[in-house]
């Protein structure tokens, strides 16, 4: 078997196109342009590039984008402040703090600084709860919804579908689980303490991969036909492509994996794309709700 690559860029494209209309929408109806601020601290520089795409982005949708850089010796009240003037700011409608964060802050106090209106990231902890009661009110986290978007566009009804979410981080592994069995599948969640991770994954119709090792799942774990999403971004070695080249792999091994499901995200150009695209989304969304705009 040879399984259908699920193309995250073009669907993201799509996606982003529907959200530049609603835009147009909402300025010319209301007046109102969605403002989406990103606030990032320290200059990793795999951050810089997700902030650099996020940037373009917002503003090719006809958004207004808000870009704050700040040291990483910034004072964690500084960043609260930082948050609290955006909280306060009506030009903003969405709220992103990179993360990780510098390890002299706290990540929980941060998110929770956030009002949950502005939350587009869907990290704090009223909208993490929303969604657990499966209330249409929550805002969604990017990366989970962006796969559960490209499941629905493979499969169509996931009801019934045994799932596996490998990995359980607060910012994808966890909400994940949760939007699929809201979506009624039968959900394994599993982690690095999970006992048999080949035979949890051997049962399942959906693989989401959320780990953040290279390759980790080779193809010989899955099942025949088995639709995989691979959530991991992972800069390798790449001497083939000269010295010092990296290349960017997930948490599947693509090759073997490719020839065993039934239907493929790759990397890059699957999850990340969608990532930015439900970014976006979520802060049209936000913006009709603090205005009380029914498009
Ligand atoms: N495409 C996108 O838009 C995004 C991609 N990512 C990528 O997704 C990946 C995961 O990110 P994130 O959730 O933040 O990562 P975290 O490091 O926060 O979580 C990793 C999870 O994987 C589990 N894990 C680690 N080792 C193993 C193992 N050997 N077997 C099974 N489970 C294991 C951990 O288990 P335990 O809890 O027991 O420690 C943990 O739950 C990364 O590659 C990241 O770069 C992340 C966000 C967005
Ligand atoms: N508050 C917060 N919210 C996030 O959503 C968040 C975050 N912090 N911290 C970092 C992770 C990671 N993340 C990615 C988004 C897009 C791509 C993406 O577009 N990737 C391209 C490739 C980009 C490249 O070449 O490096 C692709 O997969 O095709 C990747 C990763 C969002 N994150
Ligand atoms: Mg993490």
């Amino acid at each position: 078997m040879t399984a259908r690559i699920i193309d995250g860029k073009a669907f993201a494209e799509k996606v982003r196109a529907h959200v530049a209309e609603d835009v147009l929408a909402v300025k010319s109806k209301y007046g109102i342009t969605p403002g989406l601020a990103v606030v990032i601290v320290g200059e990793d520089p795999a951050s810089q590039v997700y902030v650099r795409s996020k940037v373009k982005q917002t503003a090719e949708a006809g958004m207004n984008s808000f870009h704050f850089e700040m040291p990483s010796d910034t004072p964690e009240a500084a960043l609260i402040a930082k948050v609290q003037e955006l909280n306060a700011d009506p030009r903003v409608n969405g709220i992103l703090v990179q993360l990780p964060l510098p390890k002299h802050m706290n990540e929980a106090t941060v998110i929770e600084t956030i009002v949950p209106e502005k939350d587009v990231d869907g990290f704090h902890v009223i909208n993490t709860g929303l969604l657990a009661i499966g209330d249409k009110k929550a805002m969604v986290p990017c990366t989970p919804l962006g796969c559960l978007m490209m499941l629905q566009e493979t499969l169509g009804d996931l009801s019934g579908k045994k799932a596996v979410v490998v990995g359980r981080s607060n910012i994808v592994g966890k909400p994940m689980a949760q939007l699929l069995l809201n979506a009624n599948c039968t959900v394994t969640i599993a982690h690095s303490r999970t006992a048999d991770l080949k035979a949890e994954v051997m049962a399942a119709d959906i693989v989401v991969a959320a780990v953040g090792r290279p390759e980790m799942v080779p193809g010989s774990w899955l099942k025949k036909g088995a639709t995989v999403i691979d959530v991991g971004i992972n800069r390798i070695p790449a001497p083939e492509l000269g010295e010092g080249k990296n290349r960017l792999v997930g948490d599947v091994d693509f090759a073997s994996a490719a020839e065993v499901a039934g239907a493929i995200t790759p990397v890059p150009g699957g999850v990340g794309p969608m990532t930015i695209a439900c970014l976006l989304r979520n802060t049209v969304t936000a913006t009709c709700r603090q205005n009380r705009i029914d498009l």
